[in-house]
């Protein structure tokens, strides 16, 4: 017990730099015109899919679209999609999409559409200026409805209902499957041929899809890998200096944005330390009390303004702005600036020959006995590419900025299953984990690298997953104590009963506090505590536990796509913020068990109250042990409905019930009779 209280203190005062003193930015787009309109930089955006069944391509098309029509100059802006499900579907949609661009583009600079994902923008019931908007209006949305259904149909029917539209289809034959196919490279949109302008008569930005080649022989290193191919694909392409990267399901909510990230990194005084400007991921299909804590308010508003201090945020994956050179490898030097502002035009030529040639670039083999993966690109062999790639920059002396505007600059899709995120949780503090073992480590190779200030808030994600121990321990051994009658904590009339009192009642207000001046309900911050609970009990359990198996060389990396879709009925009962469980997951067996075995302890003392002691005794003697596992009980309420009353398919599997009963009440029998 004494040693999970240290962990609690010690995990406590890591969590404070980041709260020390927060940052926050403003731009003022307006001057960067003024004073380079002219001169903007490239851009090149990457999105990154993977499979068609979790991401569909309905919704990595309208990701693409919202990209594709930032408030930029076209001639300036190439859009890059890598499907590393290497999907004619995904294809399919993607010519679809560069079509239907010719209208949306257009469309949206005249009306100055927000957003300008035609789905959202479609939902968000738009405004309507005047007579010829209404004629306009009606036309884009019926053209938005063809596609849609274009693209929902080829889904539905699993295949392409005329291969002839495009010379890419040849690239899929009947031998080539998602694991196993060639380098598939397709500029659909070529923006240095004068001919590609959409309806209005304006250039066209660049369109490429990209399947790197996939081997079964090959590992492909996940996300990482299907960034360095972009990375190089690109540089022979358009080769824009500022590379934006999001996920497939974060689409661009404001066409201001890629205006706002250059306006830190062309900044004349500071720009220059800046290698990447990293926006927050906010969700919006979250509900008002936010069941599953998906938007991580403290990390978003707070954790991360502090970290923005001592150099920056991490990289989080999508809705981030790099310098292409950084990105790729470029060492960091005091006096080096990079000019964004001076560009290599690339000549296309012939777009075939091109496509033939840059092929080579995302070959399996190409990587071999190179440094990508290493010192050059997306660093390979960690699930959580995003963070070790982040920092592995800021040791190098490189600093970030977290720019965090009203309007969310990218909304995504957050998972809606219990089981999804217990899922995602694992692969993000596994990877956390395993970047403090690393050779990155926060810990010894950030010192005197990065500052102790930041090193502390990686601290915060890189320990998450260890916090389990503690956790665990202290759900399971004061309530089994409670049960027998043993007290652990001191009692009620003791002095050392106060610096226990202090800290359970601080640490709640605090962070209530913290959560609803975050913008959060009362409500979302109770559910937070039961994710809190969740995540620490399976979630980094599990992790915990995979790395050490790692280590010991008997796991390999793993990288589950966090799924973007649910069924009907699933997705009803999480508008109404019902728990989502229905499938037999270990992680459901490990919290129900700790569930019912505080259910069990509550109520097995209660029931000896009478016989044995008086209410009033047991409240002198072990009032924290009651509170603990009351709380775990109050808390774990919506649980027990799943497990005993619910009788929707959302409710817990009968098998994984049994089983945590059985479990539950072996822990409490053994308990009393052994010890
Ligand atoms: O083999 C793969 C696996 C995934 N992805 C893409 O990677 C992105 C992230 O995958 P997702 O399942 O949505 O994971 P999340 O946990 O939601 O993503 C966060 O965490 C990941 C690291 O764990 C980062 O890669 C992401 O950028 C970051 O948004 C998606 O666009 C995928 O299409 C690939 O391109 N290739
Ligand atoms: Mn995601």
């Amino acid at each position: 017990m004494f040693g999970a209280e240290i962990w609690f203190g010690l995990y406590w005062f890591i969590t404070q730099s980041v709260r020390w003193s927060l940052v926050y930015r403003r731009t003022f787009t307006d001057r960067l015109s003024r004073r380079f309109e002219n001169e903007l930089p490239k851009v090149d955006i990457f999105v990154c899919t993977a499979d068609p069944a979790v991401e569909p391509p309905i919704m990595v098309i309208n990701t693409v679209l919202s990209v594709m029509a930032y408030d930029y100059p076209t001639e300036k802006l190439s859009v890059y999609l890598s499907d590393d499900g290497g999907s004619e579907l995904t294809f399919h949609a993607l010519l679809q999409a560069s079509y239907f661009s010719k209208h949306w583009l257009p469309y949206c600079k005249k009306y100055e559409v927000e957003p300008r994902s035609p789905a959202a923008y479609f939902e968000s019931d738009p405004r309507i200026l005047d007579a010829t908007h209404t004629k306009d209006f009606a036309s884009i949305k019926k053209l938005y409805e063809q596609l849609e259904n274009k693209v929902l149909l080829a889904n539905k029917l699993g295949q392409i209902p005329d291969k002839s539209e495009h010379k890419g289809f040849a690239m899929w034959d009947s031998s080539s499957s998602r694991g196993n196919h060639d380098a598939i490279l397709q500029i659909l949109v070529n923006g240095s041929d004068p001919e590609a302008r959409d309806v209005a008569g304006c250039k066209l930005p660049t369109l490429v899809y990209l399947a790197r080649e996939k081997r079964p022989e090959h590992f492909h290193n996940f996300k990482a890998g299907a960034m360095n191919a972009l990375i190089r694909v690109s540089s022979e392409i358009s080769n824009g200096p500022v590379i934006l990267n999001v996920d497939c399901d974060m689409y661009s909510n404001d066409s201001q944005s890629i205006r706002d990230a250059l306006c830190f990194l062309m900044d004349e005084e500071k720009g220059h330390e800046f290698a990447y400007v990293q926006f927050p991921q906010i969700f919006k299909n979250i509900t008002k009390n936010d069941l599953y804590a998906n938007s991580m308010t403290a990390g978003r508003e707070v954790e991360f303004h502090g970290l923005d201090a001592f150099g920056g945020p991490p990289y989080i994956g999508s809705g981030c702005f790099h310098r292409r050179e950084i990105l790729s490898g470029r060492k960091y030097s005091k006096c080096y600036k990079i000019d964004l502002k001076t560009q290599n035009e690339c000549k296309m030529g012939n777009v075939h020959e091109l496509e033939e040639r840059l092929k080579s670039l995302a070959s399996c083999t190409y990587e071999q006995n190179t440094e990508w993966g290493h010192e050059m690109g997306l660093k390979y062999g960690c699930p959580v590419e995003d963070v070790i790639t982040g920092l592995s920059i800021q040791c190098q002396g490189w600093k970030s900025v977290y720019p965090n505007p009203e309007r969310p600059a990218f909304l995504g899709v957050a998972g809606t299953t219990l089981d999804q995120i217990l899922v995602q949780q694992k692969r993000w503090s596994e990877g956390d984990l395993q970047i403090l073992l690393s050779k990155y480590s926060p810990a010894w190779y950030g010192l005197g690298r990065i500052h102790i200030g930041l090193t502390m808030g990686y601290l915060i994600y890189c320990l998450w997953s260890p916090n389990c121990v503690a956790v665990l321990y202290y759900s399971i051994i004061p309530s089994l104590h409670l049960l027998k009658g043993i007290p652990l904590f001191p009692q009620v009339s003791s002095v050392w009963f106060l610096p226990f009192a202090y800290v359970i009642i601080a640490e709640h207000i605090y962070s209530a506090a913290e959560f609803l001046l975050s913008g959060g309900t009362f409500l979302g911050w109770w559910n937070e505590q039961r994710m809190w609970l969740y995540k620490r009990t399976s979630s980094y359990l599990l992790a915990f536990v995979d790395t050490i198996l790692k280590l010991l060389g008997f796991s390999d990396v793993k990288f589950v796509i966090s799924s973007k879709v649910s069924d009907e009925d699933a997705s009803k009962r999480y508008g109404e913020e019902i728990l989502e469980f229905g499938t037999t997951s270990p992680m459901f067996i490990i919290i129900s068990t700790l569930a019912l075995l505080n259910l069990f302890c509550l109520t097995g003392i209660l029931m000896k109250l009478k016989a044995n002691f008086s209410l009033s005794f047991l409240w002198e003697t072990m009032a924290l042990q009651i509170l603990l596992c009351g709380a775990f009980v109050v808390i774990n309420l919506p649980l027990f409905d799943a497990l005993f009353f619910r009788k929707d398919n959302g409710r817990m599997p009968s098998s994984v019930t049994s089983k945590s009963v059985f479990l539950a009440l072996l822990a409490c029998t053994s308990f009393t009779l052994l010890y």
